[in-house]
């Protein structure tokens, strides 16, 4: 779940392209990236760090253009290291740099058809270079000196058939445009917006649409699945279905936890959503235990505080913060190994004692994945004094896999995989430990939107709605991406001569 931001303007980006970027940081902390193009000539910068680490003065000053697109990374494939940091480039055709959010599930094999029959090098493991050089070569197949919209729909098209897997991307072709596409299942998201300009309009593309609101671009559409958009340098916007079998089946884990709640991803307003989460939690809540003992509420910052203060109105509890935050320390999931995720939960939460100190606690987060929040929050309670801790979860207990661009590569790494929900309440401590249903969830998004009837719920179920998962895929995943696996990725990654492609230092 990256970030992903393009911009086609009638003046320099790299500051608005900045902005976006800093607003899409919940969705990649790990490497942050820019290409902006002026005249026939691409301006890079890239490498690992958050957006006001990556990008100095000096960068800015050099990233001249009306034109560019950016990246803020989460590894799901590949390594972490700076020499995997988007957006990519290759030369021919034209010069093509593109970003991308998501994951391929047939990377290995398009990537050896690529160097057999394209002659192609992938020189990274990235499952984004192996997108960029599919489409790259399908435009090159196309063989115009100077590409038209069809000629970029022509090459999505390819691309799709080619790609499997959940990818939103943007690219940007040099000296004729910008285009973006989404994937057959519009699994990962992508909106576009306008701004109204003396000099005329300009348009962005954007993972979430809160890229949109503080550059003060206003919402067109999300682009839907397998469509792609292409406008040019002038300005010239042309869109075009380029996939057969489409459904929308977005993935839930966005409207849980990846999202920032002031988004609006599909018609649906990610923020409303969580509201329904907590008020159908508190329903469960009531019909398991309708003379519940509990005497307050306090939520697992940040993501759980909607659907808890939610819950917490729904069942007539006080609502109470019991743990600060340290508005210094990032997003503990998206962080890349256990060791730094586990110390950091600690370095992050610290409790209020008298919030808890001889009371019943209802502790809610979003979800619970590896545990490693859980554990340590329900210990911390129970440090300072709580009487008894419950446990609710908003979203359904995470049991399988993600293989559409979040890394949970290891059922095994997660708490859930083989246990039940009382099991899993032991193991985190909990005195109760209570869980959506996963009917509940998507009703709790689709009420939303009620034109969306599918989603991406594999890692709640197991389903894979791409249809492109098997048990070898799974496992061959699992070895390459478990958490002493990326250990050893990271390593070896940092011997090779990174940033090849970065024009700028
Ligand atoms: O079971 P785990 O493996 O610990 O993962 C789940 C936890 O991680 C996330 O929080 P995170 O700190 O990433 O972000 P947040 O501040 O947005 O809640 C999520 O909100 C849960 O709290
Ligand atoms: N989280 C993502 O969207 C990751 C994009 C891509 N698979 C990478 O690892 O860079
Ligand atoms: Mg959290």
């Amino acid at each position: 779940m990256c970030g992903i931001v393009g911009i086609v303007a009638k003046s320099n980006v790299n500051q608005t392209i900045f902005d976006a970027l800093t607003v899409l940081q919940h969705r990649g902390q790990d490497a942050a990236g820019m290409v902006t193009c002026e005249g026939n000539r691409f301006f890079l910068r890239k490498d690992n760090g958050l957006v006001n680490e990556v990008f100095r003065t000096r960068h800015m000053k050099r990233l001249a253009g009306n034109v560019g697109i950016g990246h803020v990374r989460y590894p799901t494939a590949g390594s972490s290291s700076s020499a995997e940091a988007q957006p990519f480039y290759v030369n021919s055709p034209y010069g093509i740099a593109l970003a991308h959010n998501g994951n391929l599930t047939n990377a290995d094999d398009v990537a050896e058809q690529m160097f057999r029959a394209d002659l192609r090098h992938i020189n990274t493991t990235s499952d984004s270079e192996v997108l960029l050089n599919v489409l790259a070569h399908e435009l090159q197949l196309q063989g115009k000196l100077k590409p038209q919209a069809e000629d970029m729909f022509a090459a999505v098209q390819r691309v799709h058939e080619r790609c499997k897997g959940g990818y939103a991307a943007v690219a940007l072709i040099t000296g004729y445009g910008m285009l973006a596409f989404r994937d057959p299942h519009g699994i990962r998201p992508l909106i576009y917006g306008k701004r109204e300009t003396k000099s005329g309009t300009e348009y962005m593309v954007a993972s979430e649409s809160v890229a949109l609101d503080i550059s003060g671009f206003e919402r067109v559409r999300d682009i839907a699945p397998g469509e792609a958009i292409y406008i040019d340098m002038a300005g010239n916007v042309s869109t075009q279905q380029c996939a057969e079998n489409t459904t929308l089946a977005p993935c839930l884990f966005e409207y849980v936890y990846l999202a920032r709640p002031d988004s609006i991803i599909d018609e649906v307003n990610v923020h409303i959503s969580r509201m329904r989460m907590g008020k159908k939690l508190a329903d469960k809540i009531r019909r398991e235990r309708p003379d519940h003992d509990i005497d307050v509420i306090i939520p697992i910052p940040d993501t759980s505080r909607t659907s808890a203060m939610e819950m917490a109105k729904e069942l007539g509890v006080t609502f109470r913060e019991g743990f600060i935050k340290n508005r210094y320390i990032g997003r503990t999931f998206i962080m890349p190994g256990q060791v730094q995720r586990k110390k950091s939960v600690r370095r992050k939460l610290n409790p209020i004692g008298m919030e808890f100190k001889d009371k019943v606690v209802m502790l809610v987060d979003d979800s619970i994945v590896r545990g490693t929040t859980s554990s340590q929050i329900v210990q911390m309670a129970r440090d300072v004094g709580a009487k008894k801790v419950y446990f609710a979860s908003a979203a359904p207990p995470v049991k399988f896999p993600n293989v559409y661009g979040i890394d949970m590569p290891a059922a095994e790494e997660l708490i859930a995989h083989g246990r039940t929900d009382k099991e899993i309440g032991e193991e985190i401590g909990c005195d109760w430990m209570i869980y959506q249903e996963l009917d509940d969830l998507k009703q709790s998004v689709s009420e939303g939107n009620p034109s969306i009837t599918e989603f991406d719920t594999c890692v709640f179920d197991g389903q894979y709605v791409a249809g492109d998962i098997d048990e070898d895929y799974l496992k061959r995943l699992k070895a390459a991406r478990n958490d002493s696996a990326k250990g050893k990725n990271k390593k070896a990654s940092s011997n090779e001569s990174s940033n090849l492609c970065s024009k700028i230092d």
